[in-house]
C-alpha cells in the first residue's frame, strides 16, 4: 500500500460550512471570516467545503472556485485544515475543480461518487476516484462515502484496500452512513495510515468507541463545543457523560429535523449572529414563522447555552 504523504492526518471535528448566499441566492462571501472566528472559538480543526452541507452540487465550477478561495483565504494561518469537496456527475468538471484545490494550496480533496450513472461496484468506485485523485497529484484524497445521497453503497471495508493500493494520493474516507460494522471494520483496515471520518454528528460516540480520530458535519459549525464535551468524557472514560451530551446533539437535530431539513439547519446559523441566507432551490427556503418555531423550540431544550463555547 502506498500513500505519499504518511505523516499528513485530518483529526478533530471539521464544519461542513453551508454556503453563504444572499436573498437572490447569489453568493455571499463576507461572512466567511466570522465563521472561521467561530470555529476557533469552539474547537473546529477544519472546514470541508462544498460538500452536501455546502450545496456543492447545487453550484457552478466558477461558484465553486470562489467559494474554496474565499475559505482558503479566510483560514490562512489559523492552523485550521481546508478540505475541498470537488465530487460532480461529470469526471471533466470534477477533474477541474480537484486541480483548482490543489492550485489553491488546500490540504486535501474528496469525491462523492457519481449518482445519475454510478460506478459499477468497489472496481469502478476506485477507477472514478483514481481519475480524479490524478488531476490533484499532489493532495491527499478522500473518499465521501454517503449512500443515502449517493446512492453508492460499497463497504468501505472492501473499498479501503483497493483504494489504498491504486490511488498514490489516496488519504482515506469521509464515511456518513449509520453503518457502524462497516466503520469498524475500514477504521480497522485503516490502521494510522488512513483516516476515516465520521459523519454522522447524532451517533459521533458510537464512532469514538470504534477508535473515530476525527469527524465531519454539518452541526460542527456551531455545535462543537458540545461535541467536544463528548469527546472529552469519552477520553476520560466517563461515558455516562459522554452519552448524556451525546443527548444533547441527539435533542437539537431532532428540533430542528421537525421544522425543516437543511433550510431549517442552515438558519441555525442566523440565530446565531452569522447569517448564510437561504438555501438554493430546489430545496425551498424556511419561513420566518418556522425560524421563530425553531428557535423557541431549541430554547425549551437548552440549546444556546449547550453549545456557547
Ligand atoms: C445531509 C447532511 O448534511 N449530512 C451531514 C454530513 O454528511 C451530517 O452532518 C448531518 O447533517 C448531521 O448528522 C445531522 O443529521
Ligand atoms: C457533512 C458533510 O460532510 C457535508 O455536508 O458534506
Amino acid at each position: 500500500m502506498s500513500n505519499n504523504n504518511p505523516s499528513f492526518h485530518i483529526t478533530g471535528l471539521i464544519a461542513a460550512p453551508f454556503t453563504p448566499f444572499d436573498a437572490k441566492g447569489r453568493l455571499k462571501l463576507g461572512v466567511i471570516p466570522k465563521l472561521v472566528k467561530y470555529y476557533k472559538a469552539t474547537g473546529v480543526s477544519g472546514a470541508f467545503v462544498c460538500g452536501t452541507t455546502g450545496e456543492g452540487a447545487s453550484m457552478s465550477n466558477e461558484e465553486r472556485f470562489a467559494v474554496a478561495e474565499a475559505w482558503g483565504a479566510a483560514m490562512k494561518g489559523s492552523g485550521l485544515k481546508l478540505i475541498v469537496h470537488v465530487g460532480h456527475n461529470s469526471l471533466p468538471e470534477s477533474c477541474a475543480l480537484a486541480a483548482h484545490a490543489e492550485k489553491i494550496g488546500a490540504d486535501a480533496i474528496a469525491t462523492i461518487a457519481p449518482s445519475f450513472f454510478r460506478p459499477e461496484g468497489v472496481d469502478g468506485l476506485v477507477e472514478w476516484c483514481k481519475k480524479v485523485a490524478t488531476a490533484a497529484p499532489k493532495t491527499p484524497f478522500y473518499y465521501y462515502h454517503m449512500p443515502s445521497m449517493s446512492g453508492v453503497n460499497v463497504a468501505t471495508a472492501d473499498f479501503l484496500p483497493l483504494a489504498a493500493k491504486n490511488i498514490r494520493t489516496f488519504g482515506g474516507i469521509k464515511f456518513t452512513h449509520e453503518n457502524i460494522m462497516d466503520y469498524g471494520l475500514t477504521l480497522a483496515a485503516a490502521g494510522d495510515k488512513y483516516d476515516i471520518l465520521f459523519g454522522r454528528d447524532e451517533i459521533l460516540l458510537s464512532a469514538l468507541v470504534m477508535g473515530a480520530k476525527g469527524a465531519v458535519g454539518s452541526t460542527y459549525n456551531y455545535a462543537s463545543a458540545l461535541y467536544n464535551r463528548v469527546i472529552a468524557a469519552y477520553n476520560a472514560g466517563d461515558m455516562k457523560a459522554a452519552a448524556a451530551w451525546q443527548l444533547e446533539s441527539m435533542k437539537f437535530i431532532q428540533a430542528f429535523c421537525k421544522h425543516g431539513g437543511m433550510n431549517a439547519n442552515k438558519a441555525i446559523l442566523g440565530l446565531l449572529g452569522m447569517d448564510c441566507g437561504p438555501v438554493r432551490p430546489p430545496m425551498t427556503p424556511i419561513t420566518k414563522d418556522k425560524i421563530a418555531a425553531m428557535k423557541a423550540d431549541l430554547e425549551k431544550i437548552g440549546f444556546f447555552d449547550s453549545v456557547r463555547p
